[in-house]
């Protein structure tokens, strides 16, 4: 297959706002053979658009702080448009372009919290739309990606909004009511993953290591582990028990955690993820 023919369409991909999220989408598009010259991203400063055309050597960077039209102009013939802005300016940023899209252009949402009816109701009556929950692993092609159709976008919309993730991670189709779920659990769980390891490094300081050896050990062991995770089949209690000796170090360990009360923490934060996505979702619809 070669670089063009691997693109998710004939026509140009669009990401408007190119931050943490859009950049992970991008970046493994990009892995994932698409010719960078059929792509575009807009930013709001220059200094972010001087950043990614520095990274990323012949993609199309337009600034709004440079033209207030970038937005309006990105998208004309464009095949998708990747929503990548903070949530509260997705519906603005639907009405903005409205009139400059193809009909027939699908448009993919990566925000929490903004359902497929408040973008429906500012975009161009019949526009394909598909909302997706992604997280930033797709940056080194791990990412993990819940999609979901809205009321305009059909089998073959739905399919080119899951090969614009599918090169760099995995793509689950969900109804609209569980991203809130997936957000919690994979859009969120970097942080949950990274907070891990900044503690890890801490203990590792109490205990008596130094602050950089400390990093670096808990750094590669989160990846390490992960890199197990990934494995065909991976199950995480298995592999937990294949490190936990009976009555050994590790046990010790795990029974802190369980007394502590860990799992439940650990739910009530994602519980806390999901109540604020929905909380959202009525602020700005
Ligand atoms: N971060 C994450 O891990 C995840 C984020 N998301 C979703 O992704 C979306 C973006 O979040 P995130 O990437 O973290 O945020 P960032 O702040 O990192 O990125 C937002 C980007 O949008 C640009 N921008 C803002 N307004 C405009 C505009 N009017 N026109 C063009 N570009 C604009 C900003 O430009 P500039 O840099 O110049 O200011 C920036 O590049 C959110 O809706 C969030 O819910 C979803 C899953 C995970
Ligand atoms: O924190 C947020 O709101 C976004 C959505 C999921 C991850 N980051």
């Amino acid at each position: 297959m070669t670089a063009e023919t691997s693109t998710p369409s004939s026509g140009r991909t669009v990401f408007l706002g190119c931050g943490s999220m859009n950049e992970a989408v991008l970046a493994g598009l990009l892995a994932g053979g698409t010719d960078v010259r059929t792509v575009t991203a807009t930013v709001r400063r220059s200094e972010r658009a001087e950043e990614l055309r520095g990274r990323y050597p012949g993609l199309t960077v337009l600034a709004e702080s440079e033209d207030a039209e970038a937005n309006t102009k990105a998208v004309q013939g464009a095949r998708l448009v990747v929503l990548g802005v903070k949530p509260a300016g997705i519906a603005q940023l639907c009405r903005e372009v409205s009139g400059a899209l193809a009909p027939d252009t699908v448009v993919v949402s990566v925000a929490a919290a903004i359902t497929v009816a408040t973008m429906e109701a500012a975009l161009p009556a019949g526009q394909p739309l598909v909302r997706s929950m992604p997280n930033t692993p797709l940056k080194v092609g791990r990412g993990a990606v819940g999609i979901s159709a809205g009321t305009h976008a059909g089998t073959e919309q739905l399919k080119l909004a899951e090969e614009l993730f599918s090169g760099a991670g995995t793509v689950v189709v969900v109804p609209e009511d569980q991203l809130d779920a997936v957000s919690a659990v994979s859009g969120s769980g970097p942080a949950y993953a990274f907070y891990l390891a900044e503690a890890m490094a801490n203990a590792g300081v109490e205990l008596g290591l130094e602050p950089g050896l400390a990093l670096a050990l808990a750094r590669q062991t989160v990846a390490g582990a992960g890199a197990m995770l990934a494995e065909e089949g991976a199950d995480p209690a298995a592999l937990r028990k294949a490190v936990t000796s009976p009555n050994g170090t590790t046990e010790r360990a795990i029974a802190v955690f369980d007394e502590a009360g860990l799992p439940a923490v650990i739910a009530a934060g994602a519980r806390a993820a999901a109540d604020r996505a929905a909380q959202l979702s009525k602020e700005l619809a």
